[in-house]
């Protein structure tokens, strides 16, 4: 009997899953979905890690003590995971992203839905994880899901909303119906990119607000930095074709309050430990997870560069954590650097 189909196989209803990755978000989706009667496979690339998941039936590694709902199937078998699934979350970091989705090209179903879950950008080229779906997958429906979502306090059944956006109304419909629970909302948007795009960026500034906590900054300092890490996404975003109101919703704001407050995000806690004097390297290594933001922050300072958009913030931290710059400094030159407006596309109500 293979892993695939041992101990536990998935009810007949409701739509088959694969989810891609079984880190904690990707196990915490994949519960989601198996919770709503889904059948769901969690795929992982690591053999062992996907039997003793199977076995104790919770991913212990990742997100150890919160059990997998009965329609839930953890495998390291792709085909199985793949073949005949109606949807496919993609929930591996940016990094090996397009490597996971070459793998299933001569897997997946032709009308399968697919979805990205993750919140980086590769940086070749500067293309979001939706473009390389779309790329490496052409004429399957692509989505996005963004949201205020830390995986731990998924799988401990808190309620929190999402956003789904896609140009495709079905998968829309679909997604929502999959993983709306009383938990769990999903809210609805067509701009693809001003979502994707929220997600990937926010990473940037929880890095920033954990070293501003570091440093010991007060409440007024952090609400002028998470309003203008807001300014600077939305900025960036409108240049790069996205909505800037996207920017206000549950994708932007919210998970930018979520990630700059909390340290449960790993780029708050990041940006923490830099502001402590810690190195890099040692920060990321000791993580043990995925802290996307590192790799956006050099990807985004080299597009904004590029395009000449401004983006204070950005360019402050590259110059503290690649180039060296003392925070002190880089902190100083923010607050004497050029005053604009404070709310940007309102127009000729600013004149
Ligand atoms: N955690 C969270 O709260 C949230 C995370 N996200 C986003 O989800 C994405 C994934 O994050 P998260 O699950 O937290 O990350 P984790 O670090 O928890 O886990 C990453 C997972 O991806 C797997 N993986 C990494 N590279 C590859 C590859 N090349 N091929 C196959 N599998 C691979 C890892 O496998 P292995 O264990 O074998 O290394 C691991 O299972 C990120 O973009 C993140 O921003 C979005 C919302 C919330
Ligand atoms: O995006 C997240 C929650 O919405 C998780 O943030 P971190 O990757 O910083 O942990």
């Amino acid at each position: 009997m293979t892993e695939a189909n041992s101990s536990m196989s998935p009810k007949q209803s409701g739509k088959r899953i694969a989810v891609l990755g079984g880190g904690s978000f990707g196990t915490a989706i994949a519960n989601i979905c198996a919770l709503n009667n889904n059948p769901t496979y969690l795929w992982m690339r690591d053999a062992a890690r996907a039997a003793l998941c199977q076995q104790v039936r919770e991913n212990s590694h990742y997100v150890p003590g919160y059990k997998f709902a009965p329609s839930l199937i953890a495998t390291s078998d792709l085909r199985a995971a793949v073949v005949d699934a109606d949807i496919v979350f993609v929930s591996v970091p940016s990094s090996g992203f397009r490597e996971v989705v070459r793998l299933i090209q001569p897997l997946v179903r032709a009308d399968a839905l697919l979805v990205s879950t993750t919140k980086g950008i590769e940086g070749n080229g500067f293309t979001l994880m939706s473009e390389i779906l779309e790329q490496e997958l052409p004429q399957h429906p692509v989505g996005v899901l963004s949201g205020p979502n830390f995986a731990k306090e998924i799988v401990e059944q808190q309620q929190t909303g999402t956003v789904i956006a896609s140009d495709d109304a079905n998968l829309i419909k679909t997604i929502q119906a999959v993983l709306s629970s009383g938990n769990f909302r999903v809210y609805a948007n067509k701009d693809k990119r001003g979502v994707e795009l929220a997600g990937a960026l926010k990473n940037i500034y929880a890095i920033i607000s954990g070293m501003a906590t570091a440093l010991g900054a007060g409440s007024n300092t952090h609400a002028m930095l998470i309003t203008r890490s807001l300014a600077e996404m939305s900025r960036m975003g409108s240049k790069l074709g996205a909505n800037p109101m996207t920017f206000l919703g549950l994708a932007g704001v919210g998970d930018l309050i979520l990630t700059c407050t909390s340290d449960l995000s790993r780029n708050y806690r990041v940006g923490f430990a830099l502001g402590h004097g810690r190195a890099l390297d040692d920060i990321v290594t000791e993580l043990g997870q995925v802290a996307e933001g590192v790799n956006t922050l050099q990807v985004v300072a080299q597009k904004a560069k590029q395009m000449d958009v401004y983006m204070p913030l950005v360019k402050g931290l590259y110059a503290v954590i690649f180039n060296g710059l003392p925070i002190s400094e880089v902190a100083h030159k923010l607050m004497v650097g050029e005053q604009n407006y404070d709310v940007e596309f309102m127009g000729e109500s600013h004149d």
